[in-house]
């Protein structure tokens, strides 16, 4: 955690400093307004300790300025001139606590260790509202696969240190829950985790998305982002579909992962945060350094740990461990007193190729729920590609819409193909455009 302390009185600057590191806090101290402003673009900060006398200046002044550049910087005002009327002016403007001068350590301490428990808890009522959002089943990473086993041990392992990891695996095989649950086995679990999936944005808009931009770097920059790098600091952050970074994107990505420094779009100032970075592949990653797609120097740096999760047709027995387990989820959350799933399914559930793996299993255990008019699951609940002797519905010629041809025939070329790379040829699209479609299809 870092700390900015601004007062001009140097004694003042140093019994912070002191008291402060003496808690293990990284602190900077300034005398004066233009050099607060100045490290807080350069750095990220958790707490600023701003004095209301700054010379000429007022330290009111400089409250509005640094939540501009560090939204969720928590602003604790100091003062020998304590009066209500400031104080109430000081939270007016954002500050969210007041110390009069002349003040103890314990005070100081006091002051930082509430300021942090609502960091925590800002942060903790952000995931937990994306949970809600998603309403998740929870995670279960009990495997009778040998090679799903060895991959979490390996995440298990590799998670307390700061190494960039790689996941890998196709499409929906569980690379974003897993990343999840480093960051939670980790020493930075009560730092934010934040994931930013590369083929989602345009190269621009990811660039300043993840490093942040100064108003004005282009049309539509009313106002300064300090980007998911900075509000990161201390935490993770998860790219999913690597391999569609931009290449012109690549040397500030390597930039940041070797020396954890980087620049704002429209910025010349070098900011330095410390944020581990995951990274997750569904693609041939070395085929596209083969085809210059993706920087040599990237991909090895990235790639200090691998760690590659099976598909889910390769741990047959996983996919009626993860049916059973998200029947009861939905049953509960729809509402429904479903008790299991009938021999034939369970034997398709074996038999089927999950092209799209844990997602569409989710899928197609959370539909059946729904439909189910019986107590087990059956056969006539499961979508008709799972069942490869019925007739599909869908034909060419059907008075159905583009986007139910568009999907059967994905599916059924995706059950036929042996990779994603085969599938994306037959279509005739590239790996982000069938990423972004098999998204879209919930395969
Ligand atoms: N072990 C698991 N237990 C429960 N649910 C899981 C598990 N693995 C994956 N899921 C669920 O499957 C879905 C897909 O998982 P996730 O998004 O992590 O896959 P992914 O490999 O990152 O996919 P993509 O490459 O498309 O981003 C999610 O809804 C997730 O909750």
């Amino acid at each position: 955690m870092n700390i900015l302390v601004v007062d001009d009185e140097i004694n003042i600057r140093k019994t912070l400093s002191i008291c402060l590191e003496t808690e293990g806090y990284r602190v900077v101290a300034v005398s004066n307004f233009e050099d607060a402003l100045s490290e807080a673009s350069r750095e990220s900060f958790g707490i600023a300790f701003v004095d209301l006398r700054l010379g000429a200046a007022d330290g009111l002044d400089l409250i509005p300025d640094l939540l501009a550049t560090t939204p969720w910087i928590r602003i604790i005002v100091i003062t020998a001139y304590a009066t209500v009327e400031s104080a109430v002016e000081a939270m007016k403007r954002g500050a969210t606590d007041y110390l009069p001068k002349p003040f103890t350590p314990a005070q100081v301490k006091l002051a930082v260790r509430k300021a942090l428990d609502m960091l925590a808890l800002e942060q903790k009522i952000v995931s937990l509202k994306e949970d809600l959002g998603r309403s998740r089943p929870e995670t279960d990473f009990s495997s009778s696969s040998l090679a799903m086993n060895r991959a979490v041990e390996l995440a298990r392992s590799a998670a307390p240190s700061d190494a960039t990891l790689l996941l890998r695996g196709e499409t929906g095989t569980g690379k974003s829950v897993l990343a999840k649950a480093i960051h939670s086995w980790s020493s930075r679990a009560a730092r934010p985790f934040s994931v930013l999936s590369c083929p989602s944005l345009s190269p621009e808009l990811l660039e300043s998305e993840l490093f942040g931009h100064v108003k004005g770097a282009f049309t539509g920059a009313v106002r300064d982002n300090p980007g998911r790098i900075s509000a990161c600091n201390g935490g993770t952050i998860f790219l999913d579909e690597i391999g569609d970074l931009p290449l012109s994107l690549q040397p500030k990505l390597l930039r940041f992962v070797q020396d954890k420094e980087y620049e704002r779009v429209g910025d010349y100032v070098t900011r330095h945060a410390d944020v581990r970075i995951l990274a997750a592949t569904s693609m041939d990653l070395e085929e596209s350094v083969r085809q210059g797609r993706f920087r040599e120097d990237l991909y090895y740096r990235l790639n200090v740990i691998q760690i590659e999760i099976p598909p889910l047709r390769e741990r047959p027995d996983d996919a009626i461990a993860l049916a059973e387990h998200l029947l009861l989820f939905f049953g509960r959350a729809c509402h429904r007193s479903v008790s299991g799933f009938t021999d034939e399914v369970l034997h398709l559930f074996r038999s089927y190729r999950w092209p799209g793996n844990v997602r569409e299993l989710r899928n197609v255990v959370e539909r059946a729920v729904i439909l189910c008019r019986g107590k087990r699951i059956g056969g006539e609940d499961l979508p008709d590609n799972l069942r490869p002797s019925q007739n599909p519905t869908v034909q060419i010629g059907d008075p159905v819409s583009l986007e139910q041809i568009e999907e059967a025939h994905i599916r059924r070329i995706l059950a036929g193909t042996r990779s994603l790379q085969e599938a994306a040829d037959i279509l005739g699209i590239d790996q982000a455009t069938l990423w972004r479609r098999r998204k879209q299809y919930g395969i």
